[in-house]
């Protein structure tokens, strides 16, 4: 348990989003532990990636973005633990530091957001539509190359603000961060993952800390989801695979289905004027394997400069 005397430290961005999910990791805590919420403290820490809000993310670097100066920060001993929308996250972490706490996963779906339109498919040619997402952009074109994408960055209130001056007229949010902020009604249509294959770990609330911390360990062991975990730990080998930085579109989601676990992956051609997709089913200790698997089969289908851009 924490002494009575410090509270135990949890780092955050300092977005809405952020807060929310430090806040439910701290509740999360208090209640496994029958702790009060003074037994916590919560420390906005400002990244790169928040300070960065004029240029598209993938000129100012990779993953890591928005987890730098929070990691920094956990290895100098002036947070405990750190909490991280897990999509943010880069497959491998620093030397000293483990995620080994994934929460329960919200909806891993994508919103269609529009104030004008009903979905994807009732755009009129030629819309223009907002993402910062390479991901979301390629899948999109690659189903309507016919519309027209413009780059949306910021928070989630500045991208609906965007909308609202006619900026463009749809974007797409994940439904697990309309969710936590208690914004669902701004999600027109949330699109089936067979129609537009989440990224990797979208929905997943990840919490970090010192390999060699063993109060912060045992406090973090009592709220771990171990499914959540299989399904992550599956997502993110197929991404390490394919060493996905922030610049390849690349998809993955795993499913508990029975008593197996079942991988679905997706890389694209960043202008969308190719897919491919696969799938593996096996237990949920194969799930690593089965990861890297897929991921040197979708390398092996799309061949040299696949990637590249056009
Ligand atoms: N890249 C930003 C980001 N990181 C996590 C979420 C949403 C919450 C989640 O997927 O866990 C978002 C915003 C969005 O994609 O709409």
């Amino acid at each position: 348990m924490p002494d009575q005397t410090r509270p135990l430290k949890i780092g955050t961005r300092g977005s809405k989003l952020a807060l929310a999910q430090a806040h439910e990791t701290r509740d999360r805590l208090a209640a496994a532990h029958g702790l009060p919420p003074e037994a916590f403290q919560i420390v906005v820490i400002k990244t790169t990636g928040d300070r960065i809000l004029d240029r598209p993310l993938k000129e100012i670097g990779g993953k890591g973005l928005f987890t730098k100066e929070i990691e920094d920060a956990l290895i100098a001993g002036e947070i405990d633990i750190a909490v991280h929308s897990m999509k943010d996250m880069p497959t491998l972490q620093p030397d000293g530091l483990v995620i080994d706490c994934l929460l329960p996963r919200e909806d891993v779906r994508d919103a269609f957001v529009s104030p004008q339109v009903q979905s994807i498919g009732a755009l009129p040619a030629g819309s223009v539509v907002g993402t910062s997402s390479l991901r979301r952009r390629a899948q999109l074109a690659h189903r309507r190359p016919d519309l027209q994408l413009v780059e949306f960055r910021g928070n989630v209130q500045t991208r609906l603000k965007k909308l609202d001056e006619g900026v463009a007229v749809a974007t797409f949010l994940a439904m697990a961060g309309l969710s936590r902020l208690g914004m669902l009604h701004v999600a027109r249509d949330p699109i089936d993952p067979a129609e537009m294959l989440p990224a990797v770990a979208q929905g997943a609330i990840g919490v970090e800390r010192r390999a060699g911390d063993s109060l912060s360990a045992e406090l973090l062991a009592a709220i771990h989801h171990v499914e959540t975990g299989h399904r992550i730990n599956a997502e993110r080998a197929f991404l390490a695979r394919l060493d996905g930085s922030c610049q390849t579109p690349i998809a993955g989601l795993a499913e508990l289905r029975e008593d197996s676990l079942l991988l679905r992956g997706e890389i694209l051609r960043p202008d969308g004027s190719a897919a491919i997709s696969g799938h593996r089913e096996g237990s949920v200790s194969e799930g690593p394997a089965m990861g890297a698997d897929l991921a040197e089969e979708l390398l092996a289908r799309a061949g040299e400069g696949f990637f590249d851009h056009l």
